[in-house]
């Protein structure tokens, strides 16, 4: 199914990749605490489904594995909306295991194929070896644009399913959201071992009420709160160092199939990020997929 491909939406693209990446390439996400590496996720058919002709073997695999997830999405009852939510900082709450296992398998494979297919698996020690050869071009960001309210898509069946958990986004964002579904942006983040995405504020250009679903490595999440304007500016910038003092750090572990929801105080004064390294070793143990749902305000 072609998705995010109108004019209006490559405008949004355009828009975004000059302000999310600059110039230059992203300088997003972080390979350790002092360098970075880059999405190389800029071209246009990283963002668009596989189209009919020209298909590759991965095409073929990659629609194997929706028809796999859509038949379990269909045969499964709806997630209830009385699931346990825990809430480590205000404004930001989680579900645990929204998603059955064999689904986040599926939705594991299925993304690494679709936008990761060219991306080898890095481990902890390549990353050590190789240092500032990296290779820059590394593929570990894919972006979606466009309407993401299709129960019988991957993206769009996460993007409503995350509404019918109670309590995991504030009632208004759920119910002024517009009836094409709540979300029209997905970003898709790879994480090897020793990769991580510094301490962060999403762009302003994002509405309110942002969801991150979680599949395969877990990886611990730092929450902390800005206390300053200042720090906020500076976070709003995908900074490279840690901003704040940190005395209000919030560790939150993040398991394959578990969905927050960020809103408010959390996505405005709380910046997030995920640390390459933890406690002296690597964060991410083996290959994590997110998949972060926004929507893009309208200019
Ligand atoms: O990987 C995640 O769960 C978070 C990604 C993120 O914060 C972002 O892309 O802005
Ligand atoms: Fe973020």
């Amino acid at each position: 199914m072609a998705q995010g491909d109108s004019t209006d939406d490559k405008c949004h693209q355009e828009d975004l990749f000059q302000e999310l990446f600059g110039d230059d390439i992203s300088e997003r996400k972080t390979g350790d605490d002092s360098s970075s590496i880059c999405s190389s996720s800029k071209t246009d058919e990283r963002m668009d489904g596989p189209t009919p002709d020209g298909q590759s073997p991965d095409d073929t695999v990659s629609s194997d594995l929706v028809s796999k997830i859509i038949r379990i999405q269909l045969g499964q009852p709806a997630l209830p909306d009385r699931r346990a939510v825990e809430s480590p900082a205000p404004g930001f709450v989680i579900c645990r295991q929204a998603l059955g296992s064999e689904l986040c398998e599926l939705y594991f494979e299925w993304l690494n194929t679709k936008y990761f297919c060219n991306t080898p698996y890095l481990q902890s020690s390549d990353k050590e070896r190789s240092g500032a050869q990296r290779d820059l071009r590394r593929v570990n960001q894919g972006m979606h644009f466009g309407a993401l309210s299709d129960n019988l898509t991957p993206l769009g069946f996460l993007a409503n399913a995350c509404l019918n958990i109670g309590q995991l986004l504030p009632k208004d964002l759920v119910g002024s959201r517009r009836t094409d579904g709540p979300f029209d942006q997905a970003i898709i983040n790879l994480y090897d071992p020793g990769e991580g995405i510094g301490d962060h504020i999403d762009l302003l250009r994002f509405e309110d009420g942002i969801v991150g679903y979680s599949f395969g490595s877990s990886a611990t999440l730092r929450l902390r709160r800005l206390s300053s304007e200042a720090e906020i500016d500076v976070a709003t910038q995908y900074a490279r160092e840690p901003v704040g003092g940190g005395v209000d750090d919030v560790l939150v572990k993040i398991n394959a199939g578990d969905v927050y929801a960020m809103a408010g105080e959390a996505r405005f004064r709380w910046t997030h990020g995920f640390p390459a390294q933890i406690d002296g070793g690597a964060n991410v143990r083996g290959r994590r997929i997110s998949v972060t749902l926004r929507r893009l305000q309208i200019a």
